[in-house]
């Protein structure tokens, strides 16, 4: 038997590729991926339209296959997990937001962050506090009352922010967070997904075009025709960017 080590990476992935069926021919989405991302690390994925971006964080996550390769999370073979397994492994250590916030309007922001944990079997007064605990991380402790409908949009991805760590996360990915933000905003919630990932030692991954989220990174990695390489991060100003 394997001694029991704890694993330093939150994700180890090698040669990940992942071929689509296309008109008769076959799209090279991914063409040979490595990737590791430690825990409390900011890691943002920079590539084009079409570059294949969501190909790579679906994959990541369980929500598809590749084609080839391999993928380690949380020192587990997520390739060789049941649907079953997957499934409860995003609904324990993984954390999602998206561009859109995605959150149901007539719902109050404290309703919306319970709803992963509607899933668990945690007692409704548990679920509760893990909710309130998670709108104060994000700074909306006293919004917890309204509506989605009645929230900013800032507001309503800062809900999108604490719905995605109630279940206090190992893992978040973020695909276009601050696409749909004014620049202030989005860079509010950037830092607030930055200095999450670093105090709760949380592994975050996010796919971006803005180059504020990619200047704020730990690290950039870009992906271009399939293919990623390390990307240069640009010299921090004094202002609170990076460390
Ligand atoms: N289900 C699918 N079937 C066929 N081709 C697909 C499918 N999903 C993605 N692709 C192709 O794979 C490539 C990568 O797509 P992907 O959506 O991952 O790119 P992206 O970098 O996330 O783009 P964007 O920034 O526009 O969201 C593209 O050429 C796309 O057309």
């Amino acid at each position: 038997m394997e001694p029991a080590v704890a694993t330093e990476a939150i994700v180890e992935a090698r040669g990940i590729t992942r071929d689509y069926p296309s008109g008769g021919g076959v799209v090279h989405a991914l063409r040979g991926i490595d990737l590791n991302i430690k825990p409390g690390e900011f890691v943002a994925l920079r590539g084009r339209s079409g570059s294949g971006k969501t190909t790579l964080l679906n994959i990541l996550i369980g929500l598809d296959s590749p084609t080839s390769g391999s993928i380690s999370i949380l020192g587990k073979d997520l390739l060789q997990m049941s649907e079953t397994e997957r499934a409860r492994l995003r609904r324990e250590s993984i954390g999602m937001m998206f561009q859109n916030a995605h959150l149901f309007p007539s719902l109050t922001a404290l309703e919306n962050v319970e709803i992963p944990l509607r899933l668990s079997r945690l007692p409704s007064a548990q679920r509760n506090k893990q909710a309130i605990e998670a709108l104060e991380k994000v700074g909306l402790g006293k919004r917890a009352k309204h509506r989605g409908m009645e929230l900013s949009g800032g507001e309503q991805q800062r809900v999108a922010l604490a719905r995605a760590l109630v279940h206090l996360p190992r893992f978040i990915v973020a695909d276009e967070p601050t696409g749909n933000l004014d620049s202030l905003t989005g860079r509010d919630i950037t830092f607030l997904l930055r200095d999450i990932a670093h105090q709760s030692n949380i592994g975050l991954l996010i796919a971006t075009h803005d180059p504020l989220v990619f200047n704020t990174a730990d690290r950039l990695v870009l992906i271009q025709d399939g293919l990623l390489t390390e990307g240069t991060l640009k010299n921090r100003d004094d202002t609170g960017w990076h460390k």
